[in-house]
């Protein structure tokens, strides 16, 4: 899939699948407790066959063009959502699988990450949507003490407005690849009326205000 073609082609799957929530009243609160008025429900596109489809093609894309084939070993998909795109991305690419859970089970091997682990692999690190980027760090920090190495993560889509997720990124030393982010949304959204103009202004409010929007409406300021 061309380059240029990608955001805007994974903006209009979320779009027309009716992923991308803007609520009326009471704002969502997000993972890390932030208040915002939208959610992006990445999940609803792995019951579509056609969005499988155009989302491999995306992500076999930024793998060739932006990653580099031979930069990988394994393919990881982050607990819940991370794992259906990575399995599927693991098949179209012929590369082993695992899955890395958010904290480690608890009982039994009392494992973190599911799979055959080869200690010095490369792991492509994949999962649905980042906002400020604090379960990639979790993640990461899992992968990296039981010897793999992750220098890229995909992320089927990506709020890029949290300065907290371009730190993290930094001190990870992790290079993040989206599909699509808010600027695609709201381009798409303005430009074909998947939005009302009221609604857009909402976003957009929230966007370039995060933690003032989120503190005024019962969420966290900053992250502790
Ligand atoms: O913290 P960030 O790195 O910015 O990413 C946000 C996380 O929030 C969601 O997971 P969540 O735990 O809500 O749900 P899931 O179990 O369905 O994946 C999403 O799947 C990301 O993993
Ligand atoms: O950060 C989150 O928890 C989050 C935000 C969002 O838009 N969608 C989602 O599934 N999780």
């Amino acid at each position: 899939m061309e380059e240029t073609t990608i955001g805007p082609v994974v903006a209009r799957l979320l779009l027309e699948s009716g992923a991308v929530h803007v609520t009326g009243g009471k704002p969502f609160i997000l993972r890390s407790g932030w208040a915002s008025p939208v959610y992006v429900d990445v999940r609803k596109l792995i019951s579509s066959v056609a969005a499988r489809t155009t989302l491999n093609e995306a992500a076999l894309s930024v793998v060739k063009n932006r990653i580099g084939l031979k930069e990988i070993d394994v393919i990881t998909g982050a607990e819940t959502a991370g794992v259906p795109y990575a399995a599927w991305l693991a098949d179209r690419l012929s590369l082993p699988l695992q899955i890395v859970r958010k904290k480690p089970l608890g009982f039994g091997r009392n494992a973190q990450i599911e799979g055959e682990v080869v200690a010095g692999n490369r792991a492509l690190l994949v999962d649905d949507l980042t906002t400020d980027g604090q379960s990639k760090r979790n993640f990461c920090l899992a992968l990296r003490g039981a010897g793999l190495q992750v220098r890229h993560l995909l992320s089927i889509f990506y709020y890029d407005t949290f300065a907290e997720s371009r730190r993290t990124m930094d001190e990870l030393d992790i290079q993040i690849h989206a599909l699509a982010t808010w600027q695609d949304i709201i381009g798409l959204a303005k430009a074909d009326n998947f939005l009302t103009p009221g609604d857009i202004d909402k976003v957009e409010l929230f966007l370039s205000h995060t933690s003032d929007w989120s503190k005024a409406h019962g969420g966290i300021g900053r992250l502790n």
